[in-house]
């Protein structure tokens, strides 16, 4: 099954969600006649990382997001993996990935296992403690967030379960910005998937933000790479591959996971 991918590089409006918000419907009617079949956004794209701020500018159990992202689907016939927003609940705020389908269904809420300290979130935000599996036009996928890919272990689990897609939605500052190439070129040929990646641009009181969001193939192949200038990227994916690459060199059944440590 071939797919078409739109990577929305955005910048984002510091503690601003209604401005974001008015942001991405206005950028919608860009893709509308280019037949994509999925768009991604990046990590908390309502809020930023305006933390100290989420108990009043979080969403409430994801609920005005939901409706946001589902009508867009709709009214774009798109799947949309709809990055990550802060959502507030009864437990406290957490980094919420919102996955919708075309018939504007939510087929999947991921909450960010893995808090990246050196953005304080574990001061702001509670960890997920569910995986991020879904199906996105029947086929098996994954949805993670930023900090989530320097652990492979996390991934490798999703993995097993099959998964051919690998969604990364992030905001990851320029100043590691080789590291994120690196990790997702990693991921991707270490699991034999494709690996989806949207990044946010612009910058915030604390970081300046890296883009290079990217698509990349189960061999490895870079399919498309981003710069730091905002815009909507697009590319295009071949799922066939994936068995291709599996059937090549078959690390999933030349695993060993009787010697390793869990
Ligand atoms: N938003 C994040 O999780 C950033 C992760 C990051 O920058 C890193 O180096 O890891």
């Amino acid at each position: 099954m071939t797919l078409s991918i739109a990577l929305f590089q955005m910048d984002i409006a510091f503690g601003k969600p209604d401005a974001n918000k008015q942001k991405i419907h206005d950028s919608f009617i860009e893709i509308a006649e280019k037949n994509i079949d999925i768009v991604v956004l990046p990590e908390l794209w309502t809020t930023g990382y305006d933390l100290t701020r989420l108990d009043e500018i979080a969403d409430r159990n994801a609920k005005d997001s939901i409706a946001f992202l589902s009508s867009l689907a709709k009214q774009y016939n798109v799947n949309i993996v709809g990055g990550s927003i802060a959502k507030l609940t009864e437990q406290g705020n957490t980094n919420d990935m919102l996955v919708i389908n075309r018939d504007g269904e939510l087929v999947k809420e991921y909450e960010k296992a893995h808090l990246f300290r050196l953005m304080d979130e574990e001061k702001h935000l509670i960890e997920g403690k569910t995986d991020g599996l879904f199906e996105l036009e029947g086929e098996p996928s994954a949805g993670v967030i930023c900090y989530d890919i320097r652990f492979p272990e996390w991934i490798r689990t999703h993995m097993l379960d099959g998964a051919k897609m690998l969604f990364v939605v992030a905001e990851w500052p320029l100043a590691r910005i080789d590291h994120w190439k690196a990790l997702l070129l990693s991921r991707a040929i270490e699991n034999q998937c494709f690996v989806i990646a949207c990044n946010r641009v612009g910058s915030d009181p604390n970081n300046e933000f890296g883009g290079h969001s990217m698509i990349i193939g189960p061999w490895g192949e870079i399919i498309l790479d981003t710069d730091t200038t905002e815009g909507i990227f697009l590319g295009e994916i071949d799922l066939n591959e994936v068995d291709k690459v599996r059937n090549t060199i078959p690390i999933f059944s030349d695993r060993r996971p009787d010697m390793y440590r869990s």
